[in-house]
């Protein structure tokens, strides 16, 4: 077969056109061909551009985790420029998991009238139908306990730290219980930490209210996490204290936070209820003994002798200062160990939604169209280009 020279530089460089987009000029005549050679170090990769998601007044940003029921994301309140989280549940989901639809209901319901420093705070509840979704606007955190003891040497929090988180753990737990709520599923997964080292209460899905009008705290049901229901739930007893088996479980979390360790194990719940139900634990030695006592009261097998919140506080451990003599464990940085300042995952989502593509002669074609101003709210160009300044430089307020 006769060759010319464009089929034998067209077979060289076939790898090279197929990756890397080379452009070919053929003239006329097709007698002059230029291949326009690429190497990899020429090529400038960019960063793919974030699509802007809204919904409702929220932008969203990036996911921060993934629990069952569903994503969580950073989102931004364009309204109030307030950074928020969103559980992102899919209904379809919630109906294959055993309570689900009913555990988030309760999960709202209670949330929605509740407003403590240290209990989450949800600010907003929206459907889509359509894409059989709801969205909880809550409040956004940095993290959760259970992830910073994960990273943390020896998976626990040093004695001033435990100390204060614990302290914080109370005051949200009275304040539930003053609201007559029993959360019924303290532990570490479930307090997060919102930024300036406030804890938050989180995660009310299994939690009761009981009736006003009663005048005991009595609880038939619970749906807690295994490794911290008291005896009473273990030996399988149809009524108990509430109350006292949130104060329990804050045991166990304290244990935790300060051990690294959990006072009862088993390989399967039948092995842990068993120990659960026999009592027996033991605390490591090296534990100051102040701390101690108050574990072993707090563990009290007998729910009656364990103390109350007002009780708890009046322990020497409690009221002593704990002195800072190591450092603090942090909570664990963003988005795969890339940022240990939790940045904010909105702002590249809005610099997309905010992109001004017009010259000085008025909006492009593009502009006029694309999909960013359909979304975006109606205002001025200037309006908005003064918001993406203004949210790069606010750091935003937290409520
Ligand atoms: N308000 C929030 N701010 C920041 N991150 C959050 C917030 N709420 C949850 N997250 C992150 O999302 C993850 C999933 O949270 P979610 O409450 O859906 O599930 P979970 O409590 O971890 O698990 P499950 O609900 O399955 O027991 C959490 O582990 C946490 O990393």
């Amino acid at each position: 077969m006769e060759s010319n020279p464009t089929d034998v530089c067209y077979e060289s460089d076939h790898t090279a056109e197929s990756e890397f987009n080379v452009i070919n000029y053929f003239n006329d005549d097709d007698s002059n061909l230029f291949f326009h050679r690429v190497d990899s170090d020429q090529i400038i990769y960019q960063p793919r551009q974030k699509k802007a998601k809204l919904f409702g007044q929220y932008i969203m940003g990036d996911i921060l985790g993934e629990g069952s029921y569903g994503k969580v994301k950073e989102c931004l309140d364009s309204k109030t420029l307030c950074r928020r989280a969103v559980k992102i549940l899919k209904k379809k989901k919630l109906r294959k998991i055993p309570n689900g639809e009913a555990n988030v209901k309760r999960e709202i319901g209670l949330l929605r009238h509740l407003n403590h420093q240290n209990v989450i705070r949800l600010y907003d509840v929206l459907h889509n139908e359509e894409k059989q979704k709801m969205y909880l606007v809550v409040e956004y955190c940095v993290g959760g306990l259970q992830d910073m003891l994960d990273y943390a040497p020896g998976k626990k929090f040093p004695i001033w730290q435990a100390h204060d988180y614990f302290h914080q753990l109370l005051r949200g737990l009275e304040y539930l219980h003053s609201q007559s709520i029993v959360h019924k599923d303290i532990k570490p997964g479930n307090l997060l930490i919102a930024t300036n080292e406030v804890v938050k209460i989180t995660d009310l899905g299994v939690a009761e209210v009981l009736d006003i009008y009663m005048t005991s705290d009595i609880c038939r049901t619970s749906q807690g996490s295994p490794a911290f229901q008291p005896p009473e739930i273990a030996n399988g007893d149809e009524e108990f204290s509430g109350f006292k088996v949130d104060i329990w479980s804050s045991g166990v979390t304290l244990y935790n936070f300060t051990t690294g360790k959990y006072p009862f194990e088993g390989d399967n719940i039948f092995r842990l209820f068993e120990n659960i139900a026999s009592g027996e634990y033991t605390i490591p030695n090296e534990l100051d003994s102040s701390l101690a006592e108050l574990l072993r009261h707090l563990l009290e097998y007998n729910p009656a002798n364990r103390p109350t919140i007002k009780e708890i506080r009046e322990y020497s451990w409690m009221r002593r200062k704990h002195p800072q003599n190591t450092e603090r464990v942090p909570s664990p940085p963003a988005n795969d160990m890339l940022d240990a300042h939790h940045r904010m995952s909105v702002l590249p989502y809005l610099e997309d939604l905010h992109r001004v593509e017009s010259t000085d002669d008025g909006p492009s074609d593009d502009d006029k169209t694309s999909k960013h101003h359909q979304l975006a709210p109606p205002s001025p160009s200037v309006a908005k280009k003064q918001a993406v300044q203004k949210s790069k430089k606010s750091t935003c307020r937290q409520s």
